[in-house]
């Protein structure tokens, strides 16, 4: 069995590749940091390393490397041979990869079985994305497309940045969880003993988002604005505490509403989640957590998402809009998506025109004033 996974970063290595290959499958790494696939490439394993109570040590080798900017034709005969595609490159990098994927599939045999394309992105249906991206590209030639098969996926791990010292060797929490939808498959779900197939994606995506990366950010942005740099001494700070704590009960007031979850479960989850945040052994940084703020203020996103959908329920996310006021602060140079950020907020256009813009709100939502009022304070002005 033969996977080809797209980006050999910190989940890829760390959680994606390490379960593709506890599943039996060769795995081939295809990403475009050249010094990272050198590296793959003359290495025949890497460790994880996990931390935790139940934590131990993964060996994983049986892989290979290609550069998919330099071998893309290579990559291209890999999809062809392959069983499964996954990504972990990023939701806004899924149309770069795109092309790739679809010359693989041109390559597939017409009468062979298909490959299974699963999107391991934190993002509401990210395979969706990745489909339509290779649909157009396949236009030409619908039947193509039936050589895949689709589907969407929620996954779990926390992976900080690594020590450039570890090589390719990463340090993970010990807990997982790689949720994936089953109807797609038919009869032939893949054979993957660590994924849980569900028949409805949506309640557990939805979960995680709105529950981990929703207060993995609000930590992340609050702890930013009070100059911490880790998590940990973010969620040290008692505002930031108390904010991360006011985000998931509205977070949770919204998921028990609708998809009808046990209070107490929802609780005991959120919960367990703080404790994930505070790890002192990941020691992640308030920059990793926080990276690219105008993906995560986007529409659909960890708190656009859930604070239009409390608001079409009547309720007031109030702490959801001091969380998108304190993303607004996110000011890294490092950061291509923050620098544009604060060149947006420093432009001459109205709060309103922004908070439309950056969050993708209706112009109608009662929410898009409140959004409006955090660009003004963030941008310190009395405006409008
Ligand atoms: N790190 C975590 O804790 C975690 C957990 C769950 C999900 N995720 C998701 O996984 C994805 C990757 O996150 P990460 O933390 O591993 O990031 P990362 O930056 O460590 O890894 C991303 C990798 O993708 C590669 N890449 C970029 N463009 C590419 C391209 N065009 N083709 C092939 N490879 C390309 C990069 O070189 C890099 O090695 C994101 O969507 C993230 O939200 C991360
Ligand atoms: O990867 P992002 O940028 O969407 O979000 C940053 C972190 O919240 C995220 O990577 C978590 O560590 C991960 O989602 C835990 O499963």
């Amino acid at each position: 069995m033969k996977a080809v996974h797209f980006g050999a970063g910190n989940i890829g290595r760390g959680f994606v590749g390490l379960i593709l290959h506890n599943a039996g499958y060769e795995v081939v790494f295809a990403d475009v940091n050249a010094d990272l696939i050198d590296a793959l490439a003359t290495t025949p394993s890497y460790t994880v390393h996990e931390v935790g109570p139940d934590a131990r040590d993964w060996t994983v080798d049986n892989y290979r490397a290609l550069n998919s900017r330099t071998a893309e034709v290579e990559v291209a005969r890999e999809i062809a041979t392959a069983d499964i595609v996954t990504t972990a490159v990023g939701p806004s990098i899924l149309k770069f990869i795109a092309p790739v994927i679809a010359e693989g599939l041109r390559a597939r045999p017409s009468n062979g079985a298909p490959v299974s394309v699963m999107a391991c992105e934190n993002a509401i249906g990210a395979t969706d994305l990745l489909r339509a991206e290779i649909e157009m590209l396949l236009a030409d030639d619908e039947a193509v497309l039936r050589r895949a098969i689709f589907a969407n996926t929620a996954v779990d791990r926390i992976v900080p940045g690594q020590d450039p010292a570890a090589g390719l060797d990463v340090t993970v929490e010990d807990f997982f969880e790689w949720v994936v939808e089953r109807g797609p498959f038919g009869n032939a779900v893949p054979d993957i003993a660590e994924a849980t197939f569900v028949d409805d994606l949506a309640p557990y995506i939805e979960r995680k988002l709105f529950t981990v990366n929703t207060g993995h950010a609000t930590i992340a942005y609050h702890g930013f604005a009070r100059g911490a740099s880790t998590l940990v001494e973010a969620l040290d700070l008692p505002e930031v505490a108390a904010e991360v704590r006011a985000v998931l009960g509205e977070t949770k007031d919204l998921l028990v509403t609708k998809h009808d979850f046990d209070p107490e479960e929802q609780e005991k989850y959120l919960q367990k989640n703080l404790l994930r945040f505070a790890n002192p052994a990941l020691s992640d940084t308030v920059d990793r957590v926080g990276r690219a703020p105008l993906r995560k203020l986007s529409r659909n996103e960890r708190f656009v998402g859930p604070a239009a959908a409390l608001v079409e329920l009547g309720r007031s996310p109030d702490a959801l809009v001091r969380a998108i006021g304190a993303a607004l602060r996110f000011d890294v140079p490092e950061d291509p998506e923050s620098v544009r950020l604060q060149e947006l907020l420093r432009s001459d256009r109205s709060s309103a025109d922004l908070a439309e813009e950056i969050t993708g709100i209706d112009s109608a939502s009662p929410l898009l004033p409140r959004i409006a009022q955090e660009i003004d304070a963030a941008r310190g002005s009395g405006r409008e």
